[in-house]
């Protein structure tokens, strides 16, 4: 396959003091693909997504990245001091100076072309987002992470900006790995899910991870609903059953399951 995959993590384990905060696991990203870690809290997804950013020690295992790969990371908040006046614009700038028309096709590209001249403290909570997604987006990355990336928006606003990412996908091919608490509303916008609970309890596509057992353990049984309300444009014509998922404490998984979204 010319598909290499763009981040590879193989049998990863941390170990923080004496405790394993992830054990044995594994995860690719292929080029172009959407894919979303669910987890409850403490279930090691910012861990993970340390140790493919390169911040994080495995303590067993190890995670490769396709040579020069270029990765874009929206974290999950950023606090700038309210006082310190700053335009978006230079804000987009920082550390290094980008040239103008730059900027402003980042913030196209993010939803959000008319904000460049404001300042960052007066933004909504959902042009913040897109400032922050805009300038990840400055790098013209290969694949973008987002760590809870719509924490404190409401559905709506987080439903917007997972469509946002999606069009982003699509004008520009990058892959997109991110972690949501919001698993109602991003699970549409996903080729690929992985629930994870320090270790990878089962992964596929959002149908076949929120009908799989381990899932509906985690995060109870009443997602579905929510989950249909925000879908859009993707057109599933059947179910499975057959989710790759592993009781609690397995620790490794199978192959993945792709293909009902294209
Ligand atoms: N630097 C650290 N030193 C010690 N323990 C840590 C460190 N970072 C994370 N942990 C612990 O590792 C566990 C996993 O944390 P992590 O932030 O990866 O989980 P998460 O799934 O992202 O959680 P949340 O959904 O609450 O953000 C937690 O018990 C946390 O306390």
């Amino acid at each position: 396959m010319t598909d290499r995959p763009l981040v590879k993590v193989s049998n990863l384990s941390v170990r923080y003091g004496d405790s394993d905060v992830l054990q044995g696991v594994d995860l690719q990203v292929a080029p172009n693909e959407i894919v979303t870690l669910v987890g409850p809290n403490g279930s090691g997804k910012s861990t993970l997504i340390g140790a493919i950013l390169g911040g994080v020690r495995p303590s067993e295992g190890r995670v490769t990245r396709r040579p020069g790969l270029r990765i874009g990371y929206v974290p999950q908040r950023l606090v700038l001091d309210p006082t310190l006046p700053m335009t978006v614009a230079r804000f987009l700038s920082l550390p290094r100076r980008v040239p103008r028309d730059r900027v402003h096709g980042a913030l196209e590209r993010a939803g959000v072309p008319g904000i460049a001249d404001r300042q960052m403290s007066v933004l909504s909570g959902g042009q913040f987002q897109r400032a922050l997604l805009a300038r990840a987006l400055l790098s013209t990355p290969d694949l973008l992470i987002l760590d809870e990336a719509t924490a404190g928006l409401d559905q709506p606003g987080s439903a917007a900006f997972y469509e946002r990412i999606e069009q982003v996908r699509a004008d520009t091919g990058c892959a997109v790995l991110m972690v949501s608490h919001d698993l109602h509303v991003v699970m549409s916008a996903s080729d690929r899910v992985i629930c994870l609970n320090g270790h990878v309890c089962c992964e596929g596509t959002p149908e076949v991870v929120a009908a799989a057992p381990d899932y509906r353990r985690l995060f109870g049984a009443g997602t579905r609903g929510t989950l249909a309300l925000y879908r859009h444009d993707h057109d599933h014509t059947h179910f499975h059953d057959d989710a790759h998922t592993h009781g609690p404490g397995c620790a490794h998984h199978h192959g993945t399951e792709r293909g009902a979204t294209e």
